[in-house]
């Protein structure tokens, strides 16, 4: 089951905005992008089920209260590196949240054949996931969503969660296309929040309008 949600709330757009503006320096685009991970934790926070909680307060008083069900069993996945602030800003959501990291780069020298690059997984580090869990994937950029497909595949390999979240800033048709399919074909329940989704990828596998490249406007080149 693969389904896609834009975030439709003013401040994110503001910010992605900010992104997109080819004069944002390399502060404000890492503090934009800490800023949208807070927000698209939130979106993913709404998603989840609640339960009722009662607590004691300071004046001795129980009240009655909710908690997220899924608030202690989350892992956020962090693809390197671009996504590195996004989850900064997720993990002010999922507080208590487990983390795994993989390192991941599309061969760019070879070229892009049909919207696919071929990727290099570099580093996996993962802790185990169990079917109560729930995974969350940071990935800024989803262009062609070749590095996606290939990290679904190593992120399965450590278990299956009982359902996986993107967080990303931007996808494109494409991407969406490709990882409806990948979720078929690994019979996981996914879903992919997006701050918004662009018409293109260009021949150099840029998302267009897009906001360039996010790994090198974040941390350099
Ligand atoms: O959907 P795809 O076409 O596979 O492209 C998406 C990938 O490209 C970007 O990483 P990038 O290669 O720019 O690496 P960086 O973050 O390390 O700079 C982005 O963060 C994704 O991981
Ligand atoms: O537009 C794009 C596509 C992939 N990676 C980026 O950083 N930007």
């Amino acid at each position: 089951m693969f389904e896609v949600q834009v975030v439709n709330r003013k401040y994110a757009h503001h910010i992605l905005t900010l992104l997109r503006n080819k004069d944002s320096s390399q502060i404000e685009f890492r503090k934009g992008l800490v800023k949208l991970g807070r927000i698209l934790g939130m979106e993913i926070a709404e998603d989840m089920e609640t339960e009722e909680a009662v607590v004691e307060t300071p004046l001795g008083v129980k009240v009655k209260g909710i908690r997220i069900k899924d608030m202690d069993n989350t892992i956020i996945v962090t693809v390197l590196r671009a996504a590195w602030p996004l989850t900064e800003g997720l993990i002010k959501v999922f507080y208590n949240a487990r983390q795994g990291v993989i390192a991941a780069k599309r061969v760019e020298e070879k070229g892009m054949q049909n919207y696919e690059f071929e990727i290099e997984v570099s580093y996996v580090k993962m802790p185990s996931v169990t079917p109560n869990d729930v995974v969350i994937i940071s990935d800024v950029m989803v262009a062609t969503g070749s590095t996606l497909s290939r990290i679904l595949d190593e992120v399965v390999k450590k278990g299956r969660a009982k359902k996986y979240y993107i967080a990303s800033i931007l996808s494109t048709p494409v991407a969406v296309a490709k990882l409806r399919d990948k979720a078929d074909e690994l019979g996981v329940d996914l879903k992919m929040y997006a701050i918004w989704i662009d018409p293109e990828v260009n021949q150099k596998g840029y998302i267009v309008p897009g906001l360039g490249d996010a790994g090198d406007r974040a941390f350099g080149s």
